[in-house]
């Protein structure tokens, strides 16, 4: 009988798993869309700049975005560290490719 009752409680695990699971799928494929949208528009910005001359990267604008998203971390009780990390990743991809654009065009 106990044994038929810690089966449930692991099958009751296992099902809650995969629901919390489910969720973090959804938001990990949104998560990726974003990005890829993201770096869609990133793409347009590095031709625009190496068509007229402008440096891949701005470190000013940069600056501003990372004081912005921390602060919005910060309100959404997500570590601000984390999200700063998170942004400078990103940036950091952003550039290179923007440096690769300037390459091929110059
Ligand atoms: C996209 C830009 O180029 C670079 C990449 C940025 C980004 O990914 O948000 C921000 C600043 C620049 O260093 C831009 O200047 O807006």
């Amino acid at each position: 009988m106990a044994k038929g009752v810690q089966a449930d409680v692991q099958a009751g695990v296992q099902a809650e798993l995969h629901r919390l699971r489910l969720s973090i799928d959804n938001m990990d494929a949104a998560l990726v869309h974003l990005l890829a949208e993201r770096f869609k528009i990133t793409q347009e910005v590095g031709e625009l700049k190496a068509a007229n001359g402008l440096p891949p990267a701005d470190p000013e604008r940069e600056v501003q975005q990372i004081a912005r998203l921390r602060a919005l971390a910060s309100e959404s009780h997500l570590d601000p560290e984390f999200a700063e990390k998170f942004l400078n990743f990103i940036v950091a991809e952003v550039v290179r490719h923007h440096e690769a654009i300037a390459n091929r065009a110059g």
